[in-house]
């Protein structure tokens, strides 16, 4: 069996009146995270993590922010093609854990439905998926809720 590991980082800013996307599912929340697709932070460091083990460059590389078709797209259709390239090497997903740093909302009642949804695109076991969340105190950027970030790691396999 070949495993490889990846881990993968990223940080969205947050603004007032922007929907908020996370791990495929909308949060009720005032403000939103902001990019160049539809700013999924925790989506966005699966896909670098996935990318990183099967060593495929990131997420800029394939999909990228100068280019009008990724333009407020569905970051889950991103997971999709970067679960298409690791798939294409032999590569299957064996677990995925994640941390978002976030001051608010609280998260926890969100994470039941964000690993429903993040195991459904992967098509693996709710069990493989794991989502953590905190604050910073705060502290820094995420603390002054100015912006989002998130961690991932994963494992990913070959028979
Ligand atoms: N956006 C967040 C942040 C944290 N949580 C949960 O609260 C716990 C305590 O957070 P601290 O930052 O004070 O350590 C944390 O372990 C999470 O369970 C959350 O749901 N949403
Ligand atoms: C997801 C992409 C797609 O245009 O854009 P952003 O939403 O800006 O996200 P980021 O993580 O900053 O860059 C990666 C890009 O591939």
């Amino acid at each position: 069996m070949n495993i490889r590991v990846g881990q993968g980082y990223d940080v969205h800013q947050l603004k007032e009146g922007h929907p908020f996307w996370l791990g495929g599912i909308q949060i009720d929340h005032t403000h939103g995270a902001v990019g160049h697709s539809d700013a999924d932070v925790l989506i966005h460091v699966i896909c670098d993590a996935l990318l990183g083990a099967a060593n495929l460059r990131d997420i800029g590389f394939h999909f990228s922010d100068k280019d009008a078709q990724y333009k407020g797209i569905d970051s889950k259709i991103l997971l999709k093609k970067t679960l298409e390239l690791i798939r294409d090497k032999g590569y299957e997903v064996g677990n995925i854990d994640t941390t978002v740093c976030l001051q608010a909302p609280k998260l926890n009642p969100y994470i039941p439905d964000i690993k429903t949804c993040l195991a459904g695109v992967i098509g693996t076991d709710m069990d493989n998926i794991s989502v953590k969340a905190t604050t910073t105190e705060k502290l820094g950027f995420v603390g002054r809720k100015e912006g989002v970030s998130a961690y991932a790691t994963v494992l990913i396999y070959k028979k």
